[in-house]
């Protein structure tokens, strides 16, 4: 098969399974948009591939998916080339968003770990600080076992062996969970009962 063909089948191979995560999907709009409207903030990370997931994450609340709303605090911890590379430096790379997350992190704030092998150390680092704070803690990951679902609170895992494939659901997840925030900030009355069914799901 061609690499187009290869890459599709993996993708659809893991479209089905992957749709059973809608409800968590639809909890994590809901809480993020009664969250963040009051005031709360987002801390969101990932290496590589991932971290640019984050930060996209990031755009999208600080401004905006696709109508016009209030900003929302989410902060990605990877862009900052000055803090990445000091603290890296000073503390070792395990510590790079372990350190952001005690400085930025507030008890009951989100910390979202994005990840397609789930083993990286600098975020499961990253989870057991935001955890001594008192913050939730989300992780988008692929396969499960993995130890960064298994320290987070909650976690989303797209079930396929490529992690181009888990990247590539990891930015399907994002656009629905923003998604999700949009519509608990600005409901229809047509549409808050459909939320509602969704998030219990
Ligand atoms: O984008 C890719 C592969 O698609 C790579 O840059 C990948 O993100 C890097 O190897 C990361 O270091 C992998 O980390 P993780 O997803 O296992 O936590």
């Amino acid at each position: 098969m061609n690499p187009i063909d290869v890459h599709l089948t993996g993708l659809v191979q893991a479209l089905l399974p992957y749709r059973e995560q809608a409800g968590r999907l639809a909890r994590w709009g809901a809480t993020l948009a009664r969250h963040l409207s009051g005031g709360g903030r987002l801390l969101v990370a990932g290496n590589g591939g991932s971290a640019a997931e984050a930060q996209h994450l990031a755009a999208e609340l600080v401004g905006k998916l696709r109508e016009d709303r209030i900003p929302l605090s989410a902060i990605a911890l990877t862009p900052d080339s000055s803090a990445v590379t000091a603290i890296s430096n000073d503390y070792g790379f395990e510590e790079v968003f372990a350190r952001q997350v005690r400085a930025h992190g507030r008890r009951d704030d989100i910390l979202l770990l994005l990840s397609t092998s789930g083993r990286s150390p600098n975020l499961v680092a990253a989870a057991r600080a935001a955890e001594e704070i008192g913050m939730r803690t989300w992780a988008m990951v692929g396969e499960r076992p993995n130890p960064l679902a298994d320290i987070c609170h909650e976690a989303l895992c797209c079930p396929s062996p490529d992690s181009q494939v888990v990247q590539e659901l990891h930015l399907v997840s994002v656009h629905v969970m923003c998604e999700y925030v949009d519509r608990h900030l600005a409901p229809s009355d047509l549409g808050r009962d459909e939320l509602e069914e969704m998030v219990s799901a």
